[in-house]
């Protein structure tokens, strides 16, 4: 290496320093979805940003998807999933597809990667210290009717003192987005609700969605198109005329729910890029989409 890319480096590092000390001992609800997840470098390299995070001061609090995992295993048992507004109809099999899946899973994997390379990451569904207390959600269907889907469950409550005891402690909780009932039962929940909820729970200082699409697109498919800042109101326009949908939509709206509570920072970033998280919170440029109040 020569010397002018050591400088390099050196300068890399000072730039980082304003947010650093900005950023010390404040909590960031990192959402990784399902779609960036089947690419080993692309976990190793979340894992390391998070474990970089916790060792700089930040207390870093993850939840995870992964809606593609929970389609191929209910595939492989021969079932066929079924999508109302982008909801997955959950009966009570399909629920233990998906507990298995998520905690069995997804879960387990998240938090050995991070522990493999140094951090102390601890994996936590919502029935742990009752950290989410969800209610059955009732969808209404684009046809006006209600529909039934089951055990979908919308967050009730929060209870988020493990959550920030853990963080305190030094560890990184791993969320799966697995709500608890009154009666016991589990509920499937979206997980970048259950991101936006926590955010506002924790009154975090960000929340950061982690996606397989570069930000918010002006014209889907378009990388071209990225919009940088959107403004709430701008936001639901855009998802009122539809070019804002599918999974975007509750993204976006888990960024307007944490911002409603205070959160002051939420973004949209692509998570297939190799330390995306590092670039949006230490560089001058960041990435991605900023959704702003
Ligand atoms: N305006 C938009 N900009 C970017 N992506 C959009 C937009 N509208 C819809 N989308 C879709 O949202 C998807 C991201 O949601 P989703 O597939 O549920 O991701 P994840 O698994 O990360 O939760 C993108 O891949 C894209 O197809
Ligand atoms: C009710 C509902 O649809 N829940 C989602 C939960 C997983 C999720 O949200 O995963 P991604 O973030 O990877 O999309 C599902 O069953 O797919």
């Amino acid at each position: 290496m020569t010397l002018e890319q050591t400088i390099q480096k050196a300068s890399v590092l000072v730039e980082s320093l304003p947010y650093i000390r900005t950023f010390f001992g404040k909590t960031f609800v990192i959402k990784y979805g399902g779609s960036a997840m089947p690419d080993q470098d692309v976990q190793r390299d979340i894992a390391l940003d998070v474990i970089l995070l916790r060792y700089v001061g930040v207390k870093p609090v993850l939840v995870h998807g992964g809606g593609p995992a929970i389609t191929e295993t209910m595939r492989a048992v021969g079932r066929e999933p079924q999508f109302v507004n982008g909801r997955r109809v959950t009966d009570a099999e399909t629920m233990r597809i998906v507990r298995m899946v998520m905690m069995g899973i997804i879960n387990t994997d998240i938090v050995s990667t991070i522990n493999r390379f140094g951090g102390k990451a601890v994996g936590l569904s919502g029935h742990d210290g009752n950290l989410i207390v969800a209610r059955k959600r009732l969808e209404r269907a684009p046809t006006g009717e209600t529909v039934d889907l089951g055990f979908v469950g919308d967050v009730e409550r929060i209870h988020p003192e493990l959550v920030q005891e853990l963080a305190e402690n030094g560890y990184i909780p791993v969320v799966a987005p697995i709500g608890a009932g009154y009666q016991g039962e589990s509920y499937n929940i979206n997980a970048d609700s259950v991101a936006g909820e926590l955010a506002a729970a924790l009154r975090a200082d960000k929340l950061i969605i982690l996606t397989d699409v570069e930000g918010i697109l002006e014209e889907p498919g378009n990388p071209a198109s990225l919009i940088s800042a959107l403004q709430v109101q701008r936001a639901r326009r855009m998802m009122e005329e539809g070019s804002i949908a599918g999974g975007m939509v509750p993204k976006v709206e888990a960024c307007i729910r944490a911002l409603e509570a205070g959160v002051p920072r939420t973004h949209i970033i692509d998570g297939r890029v190799s330390h995306s998280l590092l670039l949006e919170i230490f560089t001058d440029r960041g990435i991605g989409t900023m959704v702003v109040s």
